[in-house]
Formats: C-alpha cells, sequence, structure tokens
C-alpha cells in the first residue's frame, strides 16, 4: 500500500517537475525520491510561516556561513555608520553564525539603554567574546564579560563605593602627581626634540594604574626588571593582542575543534600566565597583611591598594581569590589604554587647534598660576579643561561600539523583533557625529559643552562615551580624572607643537578600530616648556604637593 501510494506520489510529481525529476525519481527510488520531495515542501512552508511571524530590522545580505564579514570593513565603526545611511538607524547582519545588531541613533540609543536595558544587560561571552571571556575573562565571571547575575552587581557596588568613589581616589592623588611628575620630567628633557607622545603617557598610565590597584611600580627607568615584573609586562602586551584578533571559531562554533587560527592554544597559554601572575600578587599582598594587620585590616586605611581592600572585604563579601583576580585583571585592562588614548587625541585636536590650547592655557594660568603645578582639587575652577576632554570623547570615544552586549531571551527594539543571543552594538562613534544631534558634527568645537547639561553619565542618549543603564563603565570617575589632571598639566607646563617641517593641518585624524580607537598614526610632536620652572611638576621643594597620604 505504502509502496502504491509512494509511486502514485512520485508519479504525480515527475509530471509537474518533468524530466530532471524523471531521473532522480529512477536513481532514488520512488520513496526515497518522494520523502525528500516532501521533506523540503514542508521545510519551505515552514521558512514562509517563520518568515512571516519574525520582523528583523533591515541590513546588509548575509552569505552562507561568514554572514555579513565582506560588507565591513577594518574601520567596522565606520562601515557600519554607512550602513545606517543606506538601512536606517538599527541594522541586522550576521557574522559567522551569531546574529548581530548595531544600535546607530540617539533615539533607538535611549530605548536600548532606559526601556530595555535589563533585556539588554549581558553580555557577548557565548557569542563574538567568547574565547576571551572564556579565557581572560575566568569564564565569563568577571565583570566585563559576565552576564547581569547578582554578583556582577555585587562587584560593581564594590568597585564603585570602595575603589573609584571620588573620596577613595582622593587619597590616591600623591601617587598620580609623582608619575606625571616623571613624565613631564622626560619631555621637558628631550629639549623641545619632537618625540612619540604615546610611548609616554602609556608608562605613565600603567605607572598610575598599577600602583594604585596593586601597590608597585612596574614600568619606568627606575623599576629593576625582575623576572616578575617581565612576566607582568609581557602579559599585559600579550592579552591586549590577542584579545584584538577575531577568532573564526568564536564566529563559526563548529569550527573551534579545528582551532584553524591556533588562537585558542595561545589564549589557553595566556590564561595559565594570567593566572599564575595575579596568584602570586595576592599571595604577595596576604604575606603583607599577616606583617601589618593592624595597616592593612579595614578598607579606610590610605595607603591600602585595590586588591589590599578586596581581601580586607573578603568575608564581608564572601569574595573568593578567583573573584578577586578577576577583578583586578578587569581593572588593570579597563583603566590604562581607554584613559591614555583620550589624552592622546586631545594633545592632537589640540596641536590642530592652537587657538583653543591658547584659550585653555589662560584659564590653567588664571588658576593655577605659573609658580606651582596643577593639584586634582583645582579642577572644578578650570571648566574649559573638563569641556576640552568631553569634545574629545564625543569625536574620538575610545570604545566606538561600546563592549558588546547580548539578550538572553527573544525580545523586541525600535518595532522589531530581536532573536535571543543576538550581538549589540551600539555605535557611540556615529550616534556623537550625527549632524541631526549635533552642528557641524565632524569639527572640534570644544565651546558647545559650555553651559550645556550634557554630561558624560550617560543621561543624554546623543552622548555615552562611558555607555549607559547597568553595564556602564565603572571607572568614569576615575577615567575623567586622570584624563583632565594630565591634560592639564601636560599643556600647563608646555606648548604643544606639530613634528619639524608640518603644520597644525598636517597632522591627521585617521582612526584605526581595535580594541581601543587609536590614531592610524601615532602623535609625533615638540613640547616647548612654557612655565619659568617646569620642575614645579616634579621637584619637591618647589611645589606644593597633593596633602601626604602615604
Ligand atoms: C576615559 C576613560 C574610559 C572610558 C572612555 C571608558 C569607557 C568604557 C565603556 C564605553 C565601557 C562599556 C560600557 C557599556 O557597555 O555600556 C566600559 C566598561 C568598563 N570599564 Fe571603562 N572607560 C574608561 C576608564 C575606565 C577605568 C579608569 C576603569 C577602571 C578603573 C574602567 C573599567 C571598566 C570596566 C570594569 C567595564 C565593564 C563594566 C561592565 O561590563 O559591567 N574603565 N568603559
Amino acid at each position: 500500500m505504502e509502496a502504491f501510494t509512494s509511486k502514485r506520489i512520485a508519479s504525480l510529481i515527475r509530471a509537474k517537475l518533468g524530466a530532471a525529476a524523471y531521473v532522480l525519481s529512477s536513481r532514488l527510488g520512488p520513496s526515497l525520491f518522494t520523502t525528500i520531495i516532501i521533506g523540503l515542501f514542508v521545510l519551505l512552508v515552514f521558512r514562509k510561516i517563520f518568515q512571516r511571524r519574525w520582523k528583523l530590522p533591515p541590513g546588509p545580505r548575509n552569505l552562507p556561513i561568514i554572514g555579513a564579514i565582506l560588507s565591513l570593513d577594518k574601520e567596522m565603526h565606520q562601515s557600519l555608520a554607512k550602513h545606517a545611511e543606506k538601512y536606517g538607524p538599527v541594522i541586522y547582519f550576521r557574522l559567522g553564525s551569531h546574529s548581530m545588531l548595531a544600535v546607530q541613533s540617539a533615539e533607538v540609543g535611549e530605548e536600548l539603554f532606559k526601556k530595555r536595558d535589563t533585556e539588554f544587560a549581558s553580555r557577548a561571552h557565548s557569542t563574538i567574546l567568547y574565547s576571551v571571556a572564556k579565557y581572560f575573562g575566568f569564564e565569563a565571571s568577571n565583570m566585563g564579560f559576565s552576564s547581569y547575575t547578582p554578583a556582577l552587581k555585587q562587584t560593581r557596588k564594590i568597585c564603585t563605593t570602595e575603589l573609584l568613589s571620588s573620596a577613595r581616589l582622593s587619597k590616591t592623588e600623591q601617587i598620580r602627581w609623582e608619575e606625571e611628575g616623571e613624565m613631564i620630567k622626560e619631555v621637558e628633557s628631550l629639549n623641545g626634540e619632537e618625540f612619540e607622545l604615546r610611548e609616554l603617557l602609556h608608562a605613565m598610565a600603567m605607572n598610575v594604574t598599577c600602583r594604585m590597584i596593586l601597590g608597585k611600580q612596574y614600568y619606568g627607568k627606575n623599576v629593576v626588571l625582575t623576572k616578575d615584573l617581565r612576566e607582568f609586562q609581557e602579559l599585559m602586551v600579550e592579552m591586549v593582542v590577542a584579545a584584538g584578533k577575531p577568532n573564526i571559531g568564536d564566529l563559526v562554533p563548529w569550527l573551534r575543534w579545528l582551532d584553524p587560527q591556533g588562537l585558542t592554544k595561545q589564549f589557553k597559554a595566556l590564561h595559565e600566565k594570567q593566572e599564575r601572575v595575579l596568584k602570586a600578587i595576592l599571595d604577595d599582598h596576604k604575606k603583607a597583611r599577616e606583617r601589618a594587620p593592624y595597616r592593612l585590616t579595614t578598607p579606610s586605611t590610605a595607603s591600602m591598594d585595590f586588591v589590599d581592600i578586596l581581601l580586607s572585604l573578603q568575608g564581608k563579601y564572601q569574595l573568593s581569590d578567583l573573584n578577586i583576580m578577576a577583578t583586578v585583571s578587569d581593572l588593570l585592562l579597563g583603566a590604562t589604554d581607554s584613559t591614555l588614548m583620550v589624552v592622546q587625541w586631545a594633545i592632537i585636536e589640540l596641536v590642530r587647534h592652537p587657538e583653543t590650547m591658547a584659550i585653555l592655557q589662560t584659564q590653567l594660568d588664571h588658576v593655577v598660576g605659573k609658580d606651582r603645578a596643577l593639584l586634582e582639587s583645582d579642577l572644578p575652577n578650570i571648566p574649559f579643561l573638563g569641556v576640552v576632554v568631553k569634545e574629545t570623547l564625543r569625536l574620538h570615544p575610545p570604545i566606538p561600539l561600546l563592549l558588546p552586549r547580548m539578550n538572553e531571551k527573544q525580545t523586541a527594539l525600535h518595532g522589531y523583533d530581536i532573536p535571543a543571543n543576538t550581538t549589540v552594538f551600539v555605535n557611540v562613534w556615529a550616534i556623537s557625529r550625527d549632524e541631526r544631534n549635533w552642528e557641524k558634527a565632524d569639527q572640534f568645537i570644544p565651546e558647545r559643552f559650555m553651559d550645556s547639561p550634557v554630561s558624560v553619565v550617560g543621561n543624554h542618549f546623543k552622548y555615552t562615551p562611558f555607555g549607559a543603564g547597568r553595564r556602564q563603565c565603572v571607572g568614569v570617575t576615575m577615567g575623567m580624572l586622570m584624563v583632565e589632571r594630565t591634560l592639564g598639566s601636560l599643556v600647563h607646563a608646555f606648548d604643544w607643537l606639530p613634528a619639524k617641517g608640518k603644520t597644525c593641518a598636517d597632522i591627521s585624524v585617521e582612526e584605526r578600530y581595535g580594541l581601543v580607537l587609536e590614531p592610524k598614526q601615532p602623535l609625533v610632536c615638540r613640547a616647548v616648556p612654557r612655565l619659568p620652572k617646569v620642575d614645579v611638576y616634579y621637584n619637591r621643594q618647589h611645589s606644593p604637593r597633593p596633602h601626604d597620604q602615604l
């Protein structure tokens, strides 16, 4: 009976589909042929139903396996912005096997951060960030890559209240004063010769963060390079380089076992090194606490670094050693490159706009004078410095697509359906250059922020360089403090000029997309002292120092 029915259906299909179907059915036999054709038919019907049910946002064409990768160039923030011109403010596409969403207008950003913040509060730890989250993020249990769990909320709270609050930061001004002084001394010693600013900024930022977080200097001429120190320095560079490489196994998970680029192997080895280095740091701190129990038991003690503070809170918040290592690793990686990049971009823009540098110097001289160094207590009295930093963050946000988020459940945005586990980029670079929000959007005009209510804390969705909502940067206060004081001191102490033979207009603002948004050509410039004695920044006899906290 069954064979009879299959034969009849097969002959009907053959009659409809013609010669090719005849050949195929005689090769496969009527039963198999009929099953395949019916299977295909059912699949088509399902696809139709599925398509009707989902209203996905528009976006570039997706090819099998690779998705829309060919429609994106290296400068991903810029190519997504170009797609917005064609497809609108919400774009859906695929990268490898994963669904991607790009949000590129202030209105949709507001909906995401305000109305749907909880739904999009996870990170892309199971999609494009899989390897980084697994190996560098301690199985995605760290702050930067975790889902939005009670443990994450607690770690964020500890960071904002115990480590990164204004009150806590004020206790470590001495560290920033000393490290900045070392950098200024080095710039002065160059006697107006040209140099690459990034390297000096990197050493200074690393030393500030290492001393604040780990209580120790890891960089600089005065540091004795032990095996531990070298291993730490190498680790910080290697992790940043590895994290910046896209892993094919993350894009196409069924290729993961092949590890075609050898990246997973490299990540595993680096994670072992990361655990070893951080464990040694923790053990050193534990030993010091045993030796000096009175100095290092309550978080109020000024001489405590972040590791000491976290160890002192271990019982109160039930923090494991692993939690502390993951948090320390996040803070080290989060605090350095983003901060130094903003200072570099600000100097680039000021060299290109000498009239703006002159306004800033006039205000610095008015508040600080020329016979002492800038102190953190001066910052609220130098509003023009704040707006120069804000404008720099508008034009050159160091994390232009924020850290990708993910919705663990199916949801909706801007009237579209968004499937579960979609990776979400918020293109703050495009939003903060949108002509609908900003007049002369591509130009550097710090004055636009004077008397403006737009702040950096994510309340105005046309301007969110630190993100917004539940996953906003935990280091906003420290980031702004470090950028403002470093930039203020550099511009107070020196006049900044282009390299010899170059004009201001020759300084490039081309960007390179990566872990942080860098200038394509690192700034090479000259710094000419403008104070009677630049050593007010590093000579203790000549300058009132921030109150002695150490
Ligand atoms: C000017 C300097 C900085 C900028 C522009 C910046 C920017 C950002 C951005 C855009 C995010 C992602 C926010 C989101 O997805 O909504 C982020 C996350 C983060 N930042 Fe910063 N940051 C800076 C400085 C710092 C500092 C100084 C620290 C630590 C001391 C830090 C630690 C972190 C951490 C831990 C996260 C992850 C938070 C989470 O996922 O819950 N950042 N930052």
